[in-house]
């Protein structure tokens, strides 16, 4: 198997002192969509910004490349190779397009590539950021964490407010960050429409791991979906598992 570019065992991670997440190991593997589900207020982006050190670990490893991060501040986990789009969609909204792929570049960074994949971006390279629409700015958001260089890209509900067709092109995009050999964990409200894109699936509940197996098992499945988000007991008579069983592997 190869190698996971991204590594966590046994990771907790506090909000306002407060504990959230607890005890999460996972793998991102390099050149696999790796997706992250859970129900509103499970800690998925409690988990994505402790990875990126914007929220505090207070225990466990996370490693990138096999090298430990958890206690690098954030500036250098994006230097060691770590990108973050995270939920806020951030762009610089008076600088161009181009510009602000400029100022995320790295020494590796290829503003082309990102041209290559979202050919409206290069139509408006001369646009100031603040006109573009939510899913032109959505990609630069993309482009700007691809132009780093990173080896592991967190995405953190990218489809928010945006267009089902907008999201299904995305979707496809992360589908073409992974083939470039980078290792992406995607959190998405859009159970399924991740589930088509990705290969190992996590579900978090209240901060910890129920389940972590392949994406195909979950396709589909909303009820089992539901029960792994909420717990409880199977909702249809039919259902076989366990009530409130976790689904580790
Ligand atoms: N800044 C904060 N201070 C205190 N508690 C917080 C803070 N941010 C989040 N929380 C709490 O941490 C828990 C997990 O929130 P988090 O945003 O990580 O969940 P989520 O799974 O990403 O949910 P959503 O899908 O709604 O974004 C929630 O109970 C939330 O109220």
């Amino acid at each position: 198997m190869t190698a996971p570019a991204l590594a966590l065992e046994g990771v907790a991670v506090n909000r306002a002192e407060v504990p959230v997440v607890h005890d999460v190991s996972l793998e991102a593997a390099p050149g696999a969509v790796t997706v992250v589900l859970g129900a509103n207020g499970a800690g998925k982006t409690t988990l994505m910004d402790g990875i990126a050190g914007l929220a505090p670990v207070k225990s466990g490893t996370i490693r990138l490349d096999g090298t430990a991060i958890e206690k690098l501040q954030p500036y250098k986990r994006a230097r060691a190779g770590l990108g973050y789009v995270e939920q806020a969609r951030t762009t610089f909204r008076t600088l161009t397009v181009e510009q602000n792929l400029i100022v995320s570049q790295s020494a590796d960074g290829d503003i082309a590539t990102v041209y290559k994949l979202f050919p409206e971006l290069e139509k408006r390279r001369t646009l100031q950021a603040g006109y573009l629409s939510g899913g032109e700015q959505q990609m630069l958001v993309l482009g700007r964490a691809l132009v780093s260089a990173p080896k592991v890209v967190l995405i953190d509900e990218m489809s928010l407010g945006l267009a089902p067709l907008v999201v299904r092109r995305l979707m496809s995009t992360v589908g073409e960050l992974a083939g470039m050999g980078i290792a992406v964990l995607l959190i998405e409200q859009f159970a399924n429409l991740a589930l088509d894109v990705g290969t190992h699936a996590y579900v978090l509940r209240k901060g910890g791991v129920v389940f972590s197996g392949p994406c195909e098992e979950l396709r589909g499945d909303d009820e089992r979906l539901h029960r792994l988000y909420f717990g409880g007991p199977p909702l249809s008579a039919a259902g076989t598992d366990a009530a409130d069983e976790s689904e580790l592997e």
